[in-house]
């Protein structure tokens, strides 16, 4: 069964705490923090409070996504805060084993992301370290874009290079997954889907995400 990461980037801010409590017994598994730092992408989002927050406010699994430059800095306290999951991109990141290895001292699951552009051969030599890969299906900063077709191929050779590693690591798809693009997602061989504007944008969360269930 595939694991659903709600991404609060689209949740009603004014009443968190609330979402949070919506989105768990709609049946999400885990909750996506997109933290974003206004250099790395065109964007500013939130930091560890924000994390600290959830973890009071649910018992689901914390992932976070650092869309961040330097995310060495920053990581301890992230880890600190709550996170279970967290993922730093390649493109951000001079000694990418080093900062893999941070995020595990910390006994948190250590991920890597990469955007539309990045091939997968960024990853090739840090494999052994991963937990999960993160595939961005739109150019990161923003929610409710439109999904990148290429994904699916990227997916497809991921899942085949993971596989001849022996790595058990978990295939993340983040940008643009809705109904109509789970499916083609989850075929090429992704098991856990961020969703930000297919859920929180509609008025009914249990049904959005039996939707996407059913479509996986
Ligand atoms: O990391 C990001 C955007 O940079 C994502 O996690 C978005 O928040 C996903 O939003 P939707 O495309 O599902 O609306
Ligand atoms: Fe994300």
């Amino acid at each position: 069964m595939g694991i659903i990461a709600p991404s609060i980037l689209s949740a009603d801010f004014t009443r968190l705490g609330d979402e949070l409590i919506q989105i768990k017994k709609a049946g999400a598994d885990w909750i996506h923090i997109d933290v974003m730092d206004g250099q790395f992408v065109p964007n500013i989002t939130y930091g560890p409070i924000i994390v600290e927050a959830c973890e009071r406010a649910s018992d689901l699994i914390l992932d976070v996504h650092l869309m961040i430059e330097k995310p060495d800095l920053i990581i301890p306290e992230f880890a600190k805060a709550g996170a279970h999951y967290i993922s730093v991109h390649a493109e951000a990141c001079t000694h990418l084993h080093r900062s893999l290895q941070l995020i595990k001292s910390f006994g948190v699951k250590a991920g890597v992301a990469l955007n539309p552009a990045t091939p997968l051969s960024s990853i090739e030599w840090v494999v052994d370290q991963l937990d999960f890969v993160l595939i961005m299906s739109v150019n990161p900063g923003f929610g409710g874009q439109k999904f990148i077709e290429s994904s699916i191929e990227k997916i497809k050779a991921l899942s085949n290079m993971l596989k001849e590693k022996n790595s058990t690591a978990i295939i993340q798809v983040d940008g643009g997954i809705n109904k109509d693009t789970i499916n083609k997602v989850s075929k090429a061989g992704a098991t856990s889907f961020v969703a930000g504007s297919a859920i929180f944008n509609t008025e009914n969360y249990t049904k959005a995400i039996s939707k996407l269930r059913r479509n996986m």
